[in-house]
């Protein structure tokens, strides 16, 4: 690094000084905080956005959100070059930077960091960021600290996308590197003409009145917003959105939102008994993750929840049926694999084994999820909480469109070439680098329509067992190691042997604890045939966890 780009980093960073006391890390999903505490963060990850694209030679993203925090909150992730989440290679320099005391020791790590990855400054290869924003009033001031951090590498080049769905950021990253357009036109474009596709090769409509109109709770978020925009392309759904986000309406995650009806099961604000037994969905404040649910009748305002576990289901037995159809025809055997992670409730799991798919676990974190999905022609993966997508390898996508063009001159069956043609259009539709809370619920209303099933229908599929999450304070929450996709603990010693008592007094039971990667608690999980069984196993596990690591333990 010479003696220009020292000089113009120092100077900069003079600008952002860290606030004293404040220790940050990149967790499961980025930096997050109280947005008053981010600004020497944010211009920090800028430069490592900048350097990120030196070193790929790609353009990389970078998005300010704190997804479904509070309003005051506010957080910075990057996109890398694929559209998938930052390498975890660089997480540790992540944090080292935006911890770095000052200006001095910031520019050492990074001439430090840059010699060790080979990365130079003022080269032929100018770095590019594409920055994105939620709706978050914060937003626009973090996002001027990202491109100050950006513009302090020689050369790099900031460019502003606006007011995004963090999905959207991350389409835009992977197209732009594929060499494609990747305005955001040319992602709702893409959206609707697949939606409209896999809405023609249904082979029978539905008539039932439930199936006309979907209603979306939008968490007062850029998720709404956006959807307003794409219901507006799209002719045979009709979708009413609440929480949308416009003045007046409420407040970004108030008691609204996937993660609040996900935790709660209760309807969120702008829902009640008039809705009982309509077809809803909720998306989280960023929009990149959403569940379903129908209102129950009562004055409690209890629903029934459709979360991520059984919308996996619902897209795994339409791939499934879809390569069944190809498989039959030509014998071409297309691997299938499915993810979770060990907060699945066993009744899914179970489910898609007998349905005869490969099931695999991973720990808790889209990063784990994404990278096993991968290894598939088709990986479908989700987390309960509703964060999920269908990922096509690029040997299988070239081999479908190989057989879409032979099929246009050959005598094969109508069947296999809709099936052809409905995989190609899942992939389209469905978001490739991330979860995408709008493509995703676009997909389900497309095979709920081809299935001629109503919602209740959908829950139907299995009955999930009843389940408990308790989280435990305790005063280091990194003593707690575990193994095999989180389900067993390493250490403490002593803990995993406590833990088996407990389940083993219970039928049809399961239990695991692990350090939350978000928030500074042990999360236990206990799963039983009965709610109160549920209940108590988690209750007791807990107390164990508190006995060997609480603050009651010194
Ligand atoms: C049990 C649970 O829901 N955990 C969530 C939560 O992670 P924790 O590491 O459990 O705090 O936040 C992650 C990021 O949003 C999400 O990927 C994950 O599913
Ligand atoms: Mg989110």
């Amino acid at each position: 690094m010479d003696e220009h780009q020292k000089g113009m980093l120092l100077e900069c960073a003079s600008k952002y000084p860290v606030p004293k006391g404040v220790k940050i890390s990149y967790g499961t999903a980025g930096f997050r905080a109280d947005a008053s505490i981010l600004s020497s963060t944010v211009f920090r990850v800028g430069i490592l956005a900048a350097l990120r694209s030196l070193k790929t030679k790609s353009v990389i993203g970078l998005m300010i959100t704190a997804s479904h925090n509070q309003i005051s909150d506010n957080g910075v992730k990057i996109a890398d070059p694929s559209g998938g989440m930052l390498t975890q290679d660089w997480e540790p320099f992540a944090d080292l930077l935006a911890n770095a005391p000052d200006p001095q020791n910031l520019v050492k790590l990074i001439s430090e960091f840059a010699k060790k990855e080979n990365i130079s400054f003022g080269g032929v290869y100018s770095a590019e960021v594409l920055l994105g924003r939620d709706t978050r009033p914060s937003g626009e001031s973090l996002l001027e600290a990202a491109r100050h951090g950006i513009n302090s590498v020689v050369g790099a080049v900031a460019t502003d996308m606006g007011i995004l769905t963090t999905p959207q950021l991350h389409w835009m990253v992977r197209y732009r590197n594929k060499g494609k357009s990747s305005l955001e036109s040319d992602y709702f474009t893409q959206l609707s003409n697949a939606f409209r596709c896999l809405m023609n090769y249904i082979p029978r409509e539905m008539t039932t009145s439930e199936m006309d109109e979907l209603i979306v709770d939008g968490a007062n978020g850029v998720g709404g917003e956006k959807l307003e925009v794409v219901k507006k392309t799209l002719s045979s759904l009709v979708i009413q959105i609440r929480n949308s986000g416009r003045e007046g309406e409420g407040v970004l995650n108030q008691g609204v939102g996937a993660d609040f009806v996900q935790k709660e099961k209760i309807v969120p604000s702008g829902f009640g008994q008039i809705d009982v037994g309509k077809r809803c969905a909720s998306l989280d404040g960023d929009a990149d993750r959403f569940v379903y649910f129908h209102v129950l009748p009562g004055s409690n305002n209890k629903i029934e929840l459709v979360d991520g576990d059984k919308i996996l289901s619902l897209f795994a037995l339409f791939i499934k049926q879809q390569l069944a159809i190809l498989n039959k025809e030509d014998g071409h055997q297309v691997h299938l694999g499915i993810v979770q992670t060990a907060y699945a409730n066993g009744a899914s799991t179970d489910y898609l084994k007998k349905l005869g798919l490969e099931v695999a676990l991973t720990p808790t974190g889209v990063k784990y999820l994404h990278e096993k999905a991968c290894e598939y022609d088709i990986g479908i993966y989700f987390e309960a909480n509703g964060h999920g997508t269908i990922l096509f390898s690029a040997s299988f996508l070239s081999w479908l469109e190989n057989r879409n063009k032979e099929i246009a001159s050959s005598s094969d069956g109508l069947e296999q070439q809709l099936s052809v043609k409905r995989l190609l259009a899942v992939s389209e539709l469905i978001n490739q680098a991330v979860g995408d809370a709008l493509s995703g619920v676009l997909l389900v209303e497309v095979i709920l329509r081809h299935m001629g099933w109503s919602i209740q229908r959908w829950n139907e599929l299995y009955q999930d067992l009843p389940s408990r999450q308790l989280k435990v304070k305790v005063m280091d929450r990194t003593a707690v190691v575990t193994a095999n996709a989180e389900t067993g603990v390493v250490k403490p010693t002593g803990l995993q042997e406590a833990i088996n008592c407990e389940v083993a007094k219970y039928t049809m039971r399961r239990s695991f604890v692990r350090p939350s990667g978000t928030e500074d608690v042990i999360r236990v999980y206990a799963e039983a045939s009965t709610q109160e069984e549920a209940d108590n196993l988690a209750k007791s596990v807990a107390q164990h966890v508190d006995h060997f690591l609480g603050f009651g333990s010194s």
